[in-house]
């Protein structure tokens, strides 16, 4: 907690649900923390205590450079999400959420979905990505992919001196909810996709619908692709992945994709790869929410996402000049967000 600065952790457990989850927030300089709800089955509640913490921090920074007035949290439920999940243990952690009276405004993630949202929604009016139909703002995942596909025609306009990706190869690792639909861009532009996942029933599904080619799961960092788009879990970019990637670019929706953010940021550049920050060109997803949260409209929350184009190239403009990583400068321009408000807060 105190390394990374949290704010607060609270651990939930209930044995009649089977409930086990964990909440963090970050950090709340900006507004309530916000941070989708996460079911995994981790191997041990320590790595969901790390998943937890590494997430919420990076929402601070999403939102943040995102010019939203949100801060950062995240919730993860320890579970497998096709097993455990049931209304009661839902509605049990919405009732915890609602004890945080609107500190932590929770919405989708891995492993939950709109039906598990109106469950939280039951118990606590602090839940977004609610079902188009019941008024809310509904699946994050087509946002998320655009944002990631801005970001994507972004590093290639900065990688290539051209935005276009009709005929490049793109290998799109995870084609879950963000996934399919960023797919659905590239192929539709002409790229030639190569996509892998767990679920050999949606690969099928998926390649036919988008006439994108499946590979093996273990191959996915072996293909001679211009882009890889890490799209399922984090740390994928590490020491060893490195050692076999051949791309020029990477960009995708998972969070926290280097393992070290440092240590793999400063050996991305090194090997003239250009990473595009993950917590930038993912925030397709927050800036839905917002606009459920906020009433802002769908219109303008995707001429936000199309604004990940700019920014993402003013992120790597500020990398050259100050000979720093993507990842760095990024941070950089949130971290001063923040401090700025944090400051005017306090004079006023
Ligand atoms: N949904 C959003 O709006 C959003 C926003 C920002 C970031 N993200 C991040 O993007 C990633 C994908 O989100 P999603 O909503 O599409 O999730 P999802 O659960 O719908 O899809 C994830 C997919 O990845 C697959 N997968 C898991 N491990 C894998 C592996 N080792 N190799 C290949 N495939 C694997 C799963 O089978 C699944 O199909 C996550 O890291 C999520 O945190 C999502």
């Amino acid at each position: 907690m105190a390394d990374q600065s949290h704010k607060s952790i609270l651990f939930c457990s209930d044995k009649s649900t089977g409930l086990k989850a964990i909440i963090a927030i970050h950090d709340t300089t900006l507004g309530p923390a916000i941070g989708g709800t996460r079911m995994w089955n981790y191997r041990s509640e320590a790595d969901a205590l790390d998943d937890v913490l590494r997430l919420s921090r990076g929402m601070t920074f999403k939102a943040a450079i995102t010019g939203l007035n949100l801060g950062g949290g995240k919730a993860v439920i320890i579970g497998d999400s096709n097993k455990d999940k049931s209304e009661a243990l839902m509605r049990r952690f919405g009732k915890f959420i609602n004890n945080l009276n609107g500190e932590f405004i929770t919405s989708q993630d891995v492993g939950t979905n709109t039906r598990d949202m109106e469950y939280i929604r039951m118990e606590t009016p602090h839940v977004a990505g609610i079902a188009e139909s019941l008024g809310g703002s509904g699946h994050t995942g087509p946002i998320s992919a655009y944002g990631v596909y801005m970001g994507m025609k972004a590093s290639a306009k900065e990688q290539w001196g051209n935005d276009s990706l009709s005929g490049k190869s793109i290998a799109v690792q995870g084609i879950g909810n963000v996934g399919e639909h960023l797919v659905k861009y590239l192929s539709d532009e002409g790229a030639r996709v190569y996509i892998s996942d767990l679920d050999e029933e949606r690969l099928t599904y998926v390649a036919r619908k988008h006439d994108a080619i499946i590979v093996p799961n273990h191959q996915i960092y072996d293909l001679d692709v211009d882009i890889y788009a890490p799209c399922a879990l984090g740390a994928t970019v590490n020491t060893e992945t490195l050692k076999r990637l051949k791309c020029s670019i990477i960009a995708g929706s998972a969070n926290n994709q280097l393992e070290d953010e440092e240590v793999h940021g400063q050996m991305l550049m090194e090997m003239g790869v250009l990473y595009a920050p993950d917590f930038l060109i993912n925030a397709g997803g927050l800036i839905s929410v917002n606009s459920e949260i906020s009433g802002v409209g769908k219109k303008r929350a995707m001429q936000l996402a199309e604004n990940i184009y700019k920014v993402t190239l003013d992120i790597f403009r500020k990398s050259k000049k100050d000979q720093i990583t993507p990842y760095t400068a990024a941070l950089k321009i949130a971290e001063k967000r923040i401090q700025d408000i944090r400051q005017l807060k306090a004079n006023s």
